[in-house]
Formats: structure tokens, C-alpha cells, sequence
């Protein structure tokens, strides 16, 4: 058994190969031929899309540098089959483990409605302070979209991922603490509410608003995206939604006035030609965004928005390239990044291997290029270019298609293989 130090495990043994990722004190990743990467299976389909995954990247990575480097998956429990051999939905284990090793891959868990444990995939985000939740959209050649122009989106939605209403700060109607906080706003507050309500808070602040703007900022400036977005309900939700906007712009000018430009005060000076080096700095009201994105992709690039929105956002940008099966993910804080699809754990087809693994399979490849591989992240790319395009693909893209092979989840992983 190797020896990690530090990493005291209680349920888990330690991985049986591999050496961990570490951080300098800059915040620069220190990544090993050998990293040890610890994954989440998931519920529902999770299990058949991550072992189509972990196919795909062990073949990526194998074929891109023919032993000289090595990934080592190693599980970590989390959500149904944590529950079942611990009795705990997500135990201490798993969140050392990801903190140690810094970089993991996760796949969906179940969230009940309207009753039962809270979600762990906020958990996990809050726990392990992976405030932007990163979800790039972009068309591959041959995908069935709604769109007439599906080429034209190419976004990045940037969604801050610890705080607005997804806090889970609430209260059921007709509980003592219900009664407590709906006394207080009308004994303290003067707000009248109704007897049965039930109540929750929107928590949205200055730290945490400024806090992803930056980072969806320095992305667009480096990776010399041509404009972001600042999506909110500021008009309704003025003190926070609101608030979240004003934070954003203030970034902007105060912290990086020489790199972008508002559009606001572009379109007062007439400026008609924007300067291609800055970034255009713009906000849109997240109703009418919905219909942007449909109208006019061309015109959004990086996204940055609440929570909540980025929520809604992410899947509806998703389906007008293909849909849920196709749209991968990163949390990230500043020294650890958890990746995962943007879809969930689509119950009516679990164990069926038959759901779209590309989600997650992006997912690893967001994962690769984060550790600097970016031969084996291109692999995997070409594989699913060239899948598509022969048209063999699962249900989901195959139903949409004309003349398509419809193939299980495990077929389409080795096809992206035989295609790398
Ligand atoms: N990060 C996470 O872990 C997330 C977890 N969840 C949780 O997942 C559970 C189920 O949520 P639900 O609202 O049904 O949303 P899901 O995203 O799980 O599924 C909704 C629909 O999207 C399509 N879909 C999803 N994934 C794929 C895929 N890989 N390939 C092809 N099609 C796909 C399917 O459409 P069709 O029926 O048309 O075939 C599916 O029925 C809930 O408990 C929810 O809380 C939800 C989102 C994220
Ligand atoms: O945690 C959940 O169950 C849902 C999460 C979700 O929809 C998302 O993060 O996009
Ligand atoms: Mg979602």
C-alpha cells in the first residue's frame, strides 16, 4: 500500500498506485505522470456513462503517450451506494480525498423533490468551496439542433454555484421555524405573509458576485473570448440579483478597466467599432436572455449569472446543440475542481446502457486540459468529431437524425475509441 501523507482515510482504503496533484503556494497545478484522480460513480445512469468515460480517457491517454503517463481513477463514495455501504449519503472520506488529490470526476446524484436529504452535489460544491460551476456549449458538425444556425453557439456559462436560492436556506410551511422566521418579518419587518406559507432565503453577496466575475473574466481575456454577459432578474430582485450585476460591472472597472469595454458607455460615445482586443462588457435580463440565445447565439459568449439561472441557463443553451446528452461541466474554487455533465441521473434509464456518454466524456476532457494534457483532451475530441459525423450515436442524437446508427452507451464509447 503507498503511503500519502496526511490523507488519514476512516472508511476507504488509499489508492493502490499513483501520486497525488498538489498546488504551489501561487496556485499553480503540480500534476504527475501518475495522477491519482478520484471519481464518483453517480446514480442512476451514472454508473454506465462513467464506465464509458473512464474507457475513453484510459484509451485517450494511453494512446497519446504510450505509457509515459498514467491516470489512476480510484472511487469515492458519494450519494445511492455511499448510503447503501455506509449509511451516510456522503461521508468525510470522499471530501479529504477530493481536497488531497485536488482534481476528481463525478457522476450525477439523485436529489429528491420536495422532501428527503438535500441535494450532495450542492454539498459537495459548498464543501469544497467549488464556486463557479463552468459549462462551455459548443455544436459538433452532424448534431440534430432546433436551430436553423446551431454553428453559431459557442458559449461558456459561468454559474456561481454556492449561493442564491441552490443555498437551500428554507423552511417547510406549517413548521415551528416557518412560524418563527413569518413572525419576525411581520413583528420586525412589517411584511405581511400568509398563514401557510413556506419560506426560503436568497442569499447573494458582494464577495461572492466579484468573486466569480473574476474568474469568468480572466477566462474570456485569456482565452480572448470577444465579449460576457451578465445575466440577472435585477429588475424584480433588486438586492440581490441587482446587487450581483453591480458587482460584476464594478469588477470590471475597477479591476480590469484597461481590458474590456461596457457597452453602455461604447454605444454613448458612438463608438462603432469596438476595440478586438477588449472584452465587450454587457448585462441582459435573464426572461428576455432565454429568447437571445435562440434569436441571436452569435451575439453571447461567456455567460456570467446567479445560481439559479446558470441552472436553467446551462440546459436550455444545451439543447439547442443537441441536448443533455452532449453538455459537459467543471466546479471549481481555486485549488480544487470537481468535473461533472450538466444533465442528471436520468432514472428511466438506468442500467439500460443506453444514454449519451459525451456529457461526462467532455467532462474529462474540460478535466484534461485543466492538468495540462491537452494531446489526450484532443483524442477524445476527434473520436467524438468523427462518431458523429459516421453517425453512430446513442438514442438520444440517433432519434433525431436521418440515416443514424443507434448504438448502447457502451458501443458509442468504443466507437469514440476506435475514432481517436
Ligand atoms: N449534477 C447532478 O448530479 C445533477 C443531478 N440531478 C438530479 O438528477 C435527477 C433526475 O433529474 P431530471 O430532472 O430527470 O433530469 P436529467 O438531466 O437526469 O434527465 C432529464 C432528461 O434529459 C435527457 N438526458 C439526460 N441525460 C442524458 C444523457 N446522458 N443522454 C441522453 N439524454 C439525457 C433525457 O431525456 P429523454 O427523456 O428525452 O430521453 C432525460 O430523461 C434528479 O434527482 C435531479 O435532482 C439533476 C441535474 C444535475
Ligand atoms: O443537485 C441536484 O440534484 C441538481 C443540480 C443541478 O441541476 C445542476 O447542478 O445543474
Ligand atoms: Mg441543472
Amino acid at each position: 500500500m503507498l503511503s500519502f501523507p496526511g490523507l488519514k482515510l476512516s472508511n476507504i482504503d488509499a489508492p493502490s498506485a499513483g501520486s497525488p496533484i498538489t498546488v504551489t503556494d501561487e496556485g499553480m497545478l503540480v500534476v504527475p505522470d501518475d495522477p491519482v484522480i478520484p471519481f464518483i460513480e453517480g446514480d442512476g445512469i451514472g454508473p454506465d456513462i462513467t464506465r464509458a468515460m473512464k474507457l475513453v480517457v484510459e484509451s485517450a491517454v494511453n494512446k497519446a503517450y504510450d505509457g509515459k503517463r498514467q491516470l489512476f481513477f480510484w472511487e469515492v463514495y458519494a450519494g445511492e451506494k455511499c448510503n447503501k455501504m455506509f449509511g451516510n449519503w456522503l461521508i468525510d472520506d470522499t471530501l479529504k480525498a477530493i481536497k488531497y488529490f485536488k482534481v476528481a470526476i463525478k457522476g450525477p446524484l439523485t436529489t429528491p423533490v420536495g422532501e428527503g436529504i438535500r441535494s450532495i452535489n450542492v454539498r459537495l460544491r459548498q464543501a469544497l468551496e467549488l464556486y463557479a460551476c463552468i459549462r462551455p456549449v459548443r455544436y459538433f458538425d452532424g448534431v440534430p439542433s432546433p436551430l436553423k444556425e446551431p454553428w453559431k453557439v459557442n458559449m461558456v456559462v459561468f454559474r456561481e454555484n454556492m449561493e442564491d436560492v441552490y443555498a437551500g436556506i428554507e423552511w417547510p410551511n406549517g413548521s415551528v421555524d416557518c412560524a418563527k422566521v413569518r413572525n419576525f418579518l411581520t413583528n420586525e419587518m412589517g411584511i405581511t405573509l400568509r398563514e401557510d406559507v413556506g419560506l426560503g432565503l436568497k442569499p447573494i453577496s458582494v464577495f461572492g458576485s466579484k468573486r466569480i466575475m473574476r474568474k469568468a473574466l480572466k477566462y474570456a481575456i485569456e482565452q480572448g473570448r470577444s465579449s460576457i454577459t451578465i445575466v440577472h432578474k435585477g429588475n424584480i430582485m433588486k438586492y440581490t440579483e441587482g446587487l450581483f450585476r453591480a458587482c460584476c460591472y464594478e469588477v470590471a472597472r475597477e479591476e480590469f478597466s484597461g481590458l474590456t469595454v461596457i457597452e453602455e458607455e461604447a454605444q454613448q460615445k458612438a463608438t462603432s467599432s469596438l476595440p478586438r482586443s477588449k472584452v465587450l462588457v454587457k448585462d441582459r435580463i435573464a426572461d428576455a436572455m432565454f429568447q437571445q440565445i435562440l434569436l441571436r447565439p452569435e451575439d453571447y459568449d461567456v455567460i456570467v449569472t446567479p445560481n439559479l439561472n446558470g441552472d436553467y441557463l446551462s440546459d436550455a443553451i444545451a439543447a439547442t446543440v443537441g441536448g443533455l446528452g452532449i453538455a459537459p461541466g467543471a466546479n471549481v474554487g481555486d485549488e480544487v475542481a470537481v468535473f461533472e455533465a450538466t444533465h442528471g441521473t436520468a432514472p428511466k434509464y438506468a442500467g439500460m446502457d443506453k444514454v449519451n456518454p459525451t456529457s461526462l466524456i467532455l467532462s474529462s476532457v474540460m478535466m484534461l486540459e485543466h492538468i495540462g494534457w491537452k494531446e489526450a483532451a484532443a483524442l477524445i475530441i476527434k473520436g467524438i468529431e468523427r462518431a458523429i459525423q459516421s453517425r453512430i450515436v446513442t438514442y438520444d442524437l440517433a432519434r433525431q437524425m436521418e440515416n443514424a446508427t443507434e448504438v448502447s452507451c457502451s458501443k458509442y464509447a468504443e466507437t469514440i475509441c476506435k475514432n481517436m
